[in-house]
């Protein structure tokens, strides 16, 4: 079991203290949510083998969450600090921006990223796809019917449960009521059957995709842009892994595909692009032609949200994006993918060694590892912890459809890479 196997969090408890309650009714939708977020569980259940074991500490290599290592490049990092130095004079400082970002960063991600299929006033700055995707659920409300793909980046299902779009989770079945799950599995090629699932109104799509690492083809995009297009539905699609794609012909943006400026918003980040994660930039592209039945604007009601909720992307920041999408920039940013993926490289040609079938990690920085029939993902990840000292994500965390499923993320140095495969390929030899 996959939620419900996750401690109780915090949240689900009724205060069992003796502080006086407060006579507040409690948002019923995050009574909905089973446990806690994946990624602090797999912290807290990280902690607690420490906390027994404090011996091991100095052991602990994590190919769990996809957060990136490798320090920030040198123009990249010359851009966040001239940015930075700048407010520190009379002439470069600057207080509240617009917030729907800087406009020449706004028209170089237009430029740069999208040779200008897109428009710069379609393009919104903001701290991180993760935080966008709330944003996007803020616009949509809670009347909405949501599709996500099944195993998929469990943001996607928290936030529509928080927004009140959902009934409360199967236990049976690990699904949401009201959420559509669309299967990917290794007899499609992780590419969902979408014909085969009812209409949903917003369709969320990840690709490369988190956690199978499956980069979807052209042809499979032109299709789920024309059933979205058919069935009147929008699609959110999540690009955060775009820069890891180098086989020719896939597209790293849904706006390559022909009318999905009709149908889709596209999410995007730069934090696996130049190791922002810490650093907090990110972009949503809403296109000017996406309407709601009534005809009203999707844009106009994001933009609403943006500047009504967020008071723009830090300057400092922004002054790093502008450096990442100069030349020199985009060079350093290549070279950090190229050492990712070949650290993907290295996982997937170790589990494979040892007789694994491993999918992604080709295009993409995580490899998804079948474990053996039977075999529960939160145990299989318990284990390698205590045997192994290595952390990675179990399958399930991403949804029912990642049972059976172990995902290990290339975002480790090298070194660290290296000594995983050896400790992965002893405890995990079948
Ligand atoms: C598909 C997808 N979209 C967005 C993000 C986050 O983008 P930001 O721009 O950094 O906000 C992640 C990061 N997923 C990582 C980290 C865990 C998390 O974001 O909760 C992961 O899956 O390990 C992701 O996998």
């Amino acid at each position: 079991a996959s939620a419900s196997a996750f401690a109780p969090s915090t949240s689900n408890t009724r205060a069992s203290t003796s502080l006086a309650a407060s006579q507040v009714t409690r948002n019923p939708n995050f009574g909905k949510l089973v446990g806690g977020y994946l990624f602090p569980e797999i912290g807290r259940r990280r902690n607690a083998y420490l906390e027994e074991n404090p011996e091991m500490a100095s052991k602990i290599i994590s190919l769990g969450i996809g957060d990136t290592t490798q320090p920030i490049p040198e123009h990249i990092l010359s851009g966040l600090v001239s940015s930075a130095s700048k407010l520190g004079t009379k002439e470069g400082y600057s207080g509240y921006g617009a917030e729907q970002g800087m406009g020449d960063l706004r028209a170089k991600i237009a430029d740069k990223l999208y040779n200008g299929i897109i428009k710069s006033d379609e393009v919104f700055v903001s701290d991180g796809a993760k935080c966008d995707i709330m944003r996007v659920q803020q616009v949509f409300g809670s009347g909405v019917v949501t599709a996500v793909q099944d195993p998929s980046y469990p943001v996607y299902v928290d936030t529509s449960v928080m927004m009140g779009q959902t009934g409360e989770i199967n236990k049976e079945t690990n699904q949401y009521d009201n959420i559509v799950y669309m299967p990917c599995t290794a007899e499609n090629d992780f590419f969902p059957d979408i014909e085969s699932t009812p209409r949903a109104d917003i369709v969320y799509f990840c690709s490369p995709n988190n956690p199978t690492g499956a980069a979807a083809t052209k042809e499979q995009l032109e299709h789920l842009v024309k059933v979205c297009k058919e069935r009147g539905s929008i699609l959110v699609f999540d690009a955060a892994y775009a820069p890891f794609i180098r086989t020719e012909g896939v597209p790293k943006s849904i706006f390559e595909i022909d009318g999905a400026r009709e149908v889709a918003i596209e999410c995007n980040s730069f934090s696996k692009y130049a190791g922002f994660t810490g650093v907090r930039l990110g972009w949503t592209v809403v296109p000017d032609e996406l309407t709601f039945s009534d005809g009203t604007k999707v844009r106009d009601d994001f933009n609403r949200v943006m500047s009504t909720a967020f008071n723009g992307a830090s300057n400092i920041v922004q002054g790093g994006g502008l450096a990442c999408l100069d030349d020199e920039g985009l060079a350093e940013i290549n070279t950090l993918i190229d050492y990712y993926l070949e650290n993907a490289n290295l996982l997937k040609e170790a589990m494979e060694s040892i007789g694994y079938d491993v999918f992604g990690g080709t295009d993409a920085p995580y490899v998804f590892v079948k474990l053996p029939e039977g075999k529960k993902s939160w145990d299989v990840f318990s284990e390698i912890l205590e045997k192994t000292q290595v952390v990675t994500i179990p399958g399930a965390g991403f949804g029912p459809g990642g049972e059976g499923y172990l995902r290990l993320s290339a975002f480790a140095p090298r070194d660290v890479v290296i000594e995983a495969c050896e400790r992965l390929k002893v405890a995990m030899a079948k």
